[in-house]
């Protein structure tokens, strides 16, 4: 099947009437396709709770008190509950970073998966919200999820590579990348995102990267490339990339000690998907960090 057959076979079994573009690479036909497919029940039940449906991870502090006992029958539910609840805190966290935002800008969301992050951006500031994502299946399932909300007039994903995108230059008050810059080059991504970005935008991103400290990416970091079909960068690589297109970091933090406590929980849960190993131990290990990073663009 070529690049073009997908596209077209996709938007038939999603009832899309959308114009599918071609992947630019054969890689982004493969994520594309992997996107297209994913259906893990860790992501769909934990977007269930409430429908906000995330494709990023965890932080914060586990409430105890809220899963009770582990005996009991509701348990398991208690804890896909708590699991969503770090995920959302996690996108709170990242939007909370994007500085002041007017009802009348536009956001940028790199990579939006089914959407939850731009609907919780568009709940919060009232703005329009315009999401990119390789996978026609997300853009439906965001697009419909929008629809269903009452908020399609602001909220909107569609097919479109991230390092080519069809926004006019200097639209964007914001911009954000939430766990999906480890699929393109950092370079050309900043590079586009500058584009996009008005002078004095924010660009925020939250991603695992490698420490440059261990060395060279761990069996672990190695592991997780495998497990999603990505290519995670070391921290190094993002300041640079951010240096050379103008994105000045006001902020870095170090969320590592802040996402254990998620997955050392999901670890516990019936919807394990088998990766949770390789985060805790290259957590532990100091190879691997969840960062935080915001940046003017200058
Ligand atoms: C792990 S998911 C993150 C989804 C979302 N940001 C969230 O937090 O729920 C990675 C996303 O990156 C997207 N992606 C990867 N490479 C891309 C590219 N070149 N252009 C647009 N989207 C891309 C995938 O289609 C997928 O939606
Ligand atoms: C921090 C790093 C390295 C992230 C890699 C990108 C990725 C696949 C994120 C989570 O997606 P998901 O929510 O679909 O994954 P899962 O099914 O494991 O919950
Ligand atoms: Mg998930």
């Amino acid at each position: 099947m070529t690049s073009t057959d997908l596209g077209a076979d996709v938007a038939a079994s999603a009832g899309a009437a959308m114009f599918i573009p071609a992947p630019a690479t054969p890689y982004q036909g493969d994520i594309a396709r992997y996107w297209d497919r994913e259906a893990r029940p860790v992501n769909l039940r934990l977007g269930d709770v409430d429908g906000l449906y995330h494709h990023h991870y965890g932080i914060g502090d586990i409430d105890r008190g809220a899963l009770g006992d582990p005996g009991d029958s509701t348990y398991e539910k208690k804890l896909i509950a708590e699991l969503h609840r770090l995920e959302s805190a996690q996108a709170e966290l990242l939007l909370d970073h994007l500085g002041p935002i007017e009802r009348d800008d536009t956001l940028v969301d790199a990579g939006c998966g089914r959407g939850g992050s731009m609907v919780m951006a568009h709940q919060r500031f009232g703005c329009r919200v315009e999401g990119v994502t390789l996978s026609a299946k997300q853009a439906d399932f965001a697009n419909q999820r929008a629809r269903e909300l009452g908020i399609e007039d602001h909220v909107r994903a569609r097919v479109c590579n991230m390092l080519g995108t069809p926004f006019e230059t200097g639209l964007a008050a914001a911009s954000w990348n939430n766990e999906s810059t480890m699929y393109v080059d950092l370079e050309d991504l900043f590079a586009e995102h500058s584009r996009i970005l008005a002078i004095g935008g924010r660009y925020v991103t939250i991603t695992g990267c490698w420490n440059p400290r261990y060395g060279q990416p761990s069996k672990y970091v190695s592991q997780i490339n495998a497990h999603f079909e990505c290519n995670i960068h070391s921290r190094r690589e993002y300041l640079r990339a951010m240096a050379d297109n103008r994105l000045v970091p006001q902020a870095v933090i170090d969320l590592t000690a802040a996402t254990l406590p998620y997955w050392e929980l999901r670890a516990t849960s019936a919807l394990v998907t088998g990766i949770e190993e390789a985060f805790i131990n290259s957590y532990k290990d100091g190879s691997f960090q969840y960062l935080l990073i915001a940046a003017d663009r200058v």
